[in-house]
């Protein structure tokens, strides 16, 4: 998680604006420091065009004093702040690395300091170290720093849980390097944030204090301190008193703009995640084909990016038709859930898909601002791998079950009630009326799993999608579950997406077959010449000779199960040439070179026998 910062125009224009404050704050004190003290014999004068917010008591020009009183406020503010970071982030890693003991009383105290107004604690600390701009930094320094410290605390206390801290603390890296190198980089973005934020507190504080005439002292003046002086004169010359009141009320708002700027940039989720079309021409049809008329649903060149433009997902093309089952199989990491997730719209925050076309019945996914939340709710459904991850803990299934149907169908409680019932009965649980009534944590995972499925096919959608719906469960409970799938898909003529590591189970359960490795189909079969081993691809023929099947197990019996050999490319290492290549024991020169087009329903150069010089070049990034 280390710290990148994605600029959003908020963010450019509050550090703009911020910049600019800092750059009048260096030249008004020479620019303007004679009309700031000089004195012209005409107090508390209105507005007029000599002095345009007037003069104070002493006849000196409030706006050129404003000015000149950029810098010493904006110095003050710098100061705390980086006083109350620094002290605070010091305080926080002290408790954190000290005994639990220490930590707890520590967290404690930093809680009550937190709950204490800062100001208050500031005006405490400024009456006993006394008044004066250096007086002033310290007290609100130290009465700003327990924010930082329960931040760093807290953080820390989270980063330190994560795998990769563990490790370096198991690999003896000292506890300051761990610190250093661990966790410090990894809280940088919420401390930053907090540092804006803490910026604008700091700076009214300040001024809070020179306001009250326990801060900068004459003939010092910042911006509290002129308001100080403005405000005596309140009612008969105001404009003394605006100056200060908006550099204040600017630059604090200027500096909370940055946090939330910042907050933005820094959070992961704020990247566009929608599918986009395709740009004409951009990219064209791996297969050339076009999906049916009568396909429920049609992916043509679906594509998914990180924020850098790594594709996860490569140009992927498929149909499905109403009550087809179609499998989607591959290794880990071949972009079998990002392909489902993109056609249900529920893509992980800071992914983007493109297609040419990407439709679920009338969904057009390419268009997410025309989309009805609650058609796209109700028309596709999804049952998880982990159903303990996937049902709330806190509610009781009915609530769960029926949620859909209440929210995006207006389906009254009574009438929900019964259609959850039949749904549970339809997936084989018994006693669905105590069911309802139950926690997901009182049900076994096949029961939950079960549930799951009741969940997902209650409000009748148009298309199921499963990703590895059987592999938290027990071997005698998957194939329970895998024939519920297909007698919910029969009855309800449901299209599916079914996606599973296992070739077996999706040989016996699907339709057809889509083989997925390294982000691109390299292999399209119908489930029979599956079944039957007719598969061309070398990748597919691998998985099979890989997967047991109880028909080979005498004959194979005292002989290991074969393996493919290597692994897969990451997304980011994917060669120009086939990915399949180095692990393949057909590849040809070409392979390595050229990656090969689907032709056929196979994408291999041997299988389909690419001439070396016809081979069409096209590029994975
Ligand atoms: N949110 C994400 N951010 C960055 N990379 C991701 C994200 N989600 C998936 N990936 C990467 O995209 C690639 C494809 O992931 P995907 O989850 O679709 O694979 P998969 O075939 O479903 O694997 P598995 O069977 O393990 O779930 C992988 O390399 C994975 O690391």
């Amino acid at each position: 998680m280390r710290t990148r910062i994605r600029w959003n125009p908020a963010l450019v224009a509050a550090l703009t604006g911020l910049a600019l404050i800092a750059v009048l704050g260096i030249l008004a004190p020479l620019l303007w420091n004679t009309q700031a003290t000089e004195l012209t014999g005409t107090a508390r004068e209105g507005m007029s065009g000599s002095h345009l917010l007037g003069t104070d008591a002493l006849g000196r020009d409030v706006l050129a004093r404003t000015l000149v009183a950029t810098r010493l406020t904006l110095v003050m503010t710098l100061a705390a702040t980086a006083l109350a970071a620094l002290v605070g982030i010091v305080l926080g890693t002290a408790i954190w690395v000290s005994g639990p003991r220490v930590r707890e009383l520590g967290l404690r105290l930093i809680d009550v300091l937190v709950s204490y107004p800062a100001l208050i604690l500031a005006l405490v600390i400024a009456a006993v170290v006394g008044a004066g701009p250096t007086a002033s930094v310290v007290a609100i320094g130290l009465g700003g720093c327990p924010s930082f410290a329960r931040l760093t605390a807290n953080m820390a206390a989270s980063v330190a849980q994560r795998d990769f801290v563990t490790t370096a603390r198991l690999m003896g890296v000292p506890p300051h390097r761990v610190l250093s190198r661990h966790l410090l980089p990894n809280i940088s973005g919420p401390l930053l944030v907090l540092l804006s934020v803490a910026f604008a507190n700091v700076l009214v504080a300040l001024s809070g204090l020179s306001f009250l005439g326990l801060g900068v002292q004459s003939p010092q003046y910042d911006w509290g301190a002129l308001l100080n002086s403005g405000l005596e004169a309140l009612y008969t010359n105001p404009a003394e008193a605006i100056g200060p009141a908006v550099a204040i009320t600017v630059t604090g708002i200027l500096a909370g703009f940055v946090g939330d700027g910042l907050a933005a940039a820094l959070d992961p989720r704020d990247t566009p995640t929608k599918p986009k079309p395709v740009r004409e021409g951009t990219h064209r049809r791996p297969t050339g084909a076009t999906a049916p008329t009568d396909a429920l649903v049609a992916v043509d060149g679906l594509t998914v990016e990180l924020p850098d433009g790594t594709r996860l997902v490569d140009h992927v093309s498929f149909h499905i038709r109403p009550g087809e089952i179609i499998g989607l199989v591959g290794e880990s990491g071949s972009g079998k859930s990002l392909t489902a997730m993109a056609v249900a719209h529920l893509l992980p925050q800071g992914l983007t898909a493109h297609a040419a076309e990407l439709r679920v019945g009338e969904l057009d996914l390419t268009r997410p601002h025309t989309l009805d939340a609650a058609r796209l709710a109700t028309d596709i459904g999804i049952v998880y791998q982990d159903p303990s991850a996937s049902l709330n803990p806190a509610l009781r299934l009915g609530g769960q079950l029926t949620e859909t149907l209440r929210v995006h169908q207006g389906v009254g409680r009574t009438e929900a009630r019964e259609r959850a019932l039949k749904a549970l009965d339809q997936v084989h649980i018994k006693d669905p009326e105590r069911v309802v009534r139950q926690y997901p944590h009182e049900l076994s995972g096949g029961m939950r799993q079960r549930a799951m499925i009741a969940a997902a096919v209650l409000p009748g959608p148009r298309l199921l999608v499963a990703d590895e719906p059987t592999t938290a469960l027990d071997v005698t409970v998957q194939a329970e579950v895998l024939r519920l799938l297909a007698e919910v898909n029969e009855a309800n003529g449901t299209g599916m997406l079914f996606i599973s590591h296992d070739i077996g189970v999706v040989g016996t359960l699907c339709h057809r077959v889509l083989v997925m490795y390294a982000g691109r189909i390299v292999e399209e079969l119908d489930a029979a010449d599956l079944r039957a081993g007719r598969a061309h691809h070398p990748y597919t023929q691998a998985l099979l000779a890989a997967s047991p099947r109880l028909e080979d197990a005498q004959e194979v019996s005292g002989r290991p199960l074969a393996t493919i050999p290597g692994r897969p490319p990451t997304p980011r290492d994917r060669p120009a040439g086939c990915a399949f290549a180095a692990r393949c024991h057909l590849a040809a020169e070409i392979c390595a070179t050229r990656l090969p087009p689907l032709v056929d329903k196979v994408a291999c150069h041997v299988v389909n026998g690419t001439p070396a010089t016809a081979a069409p070049k096209e590029t994975a990034t």
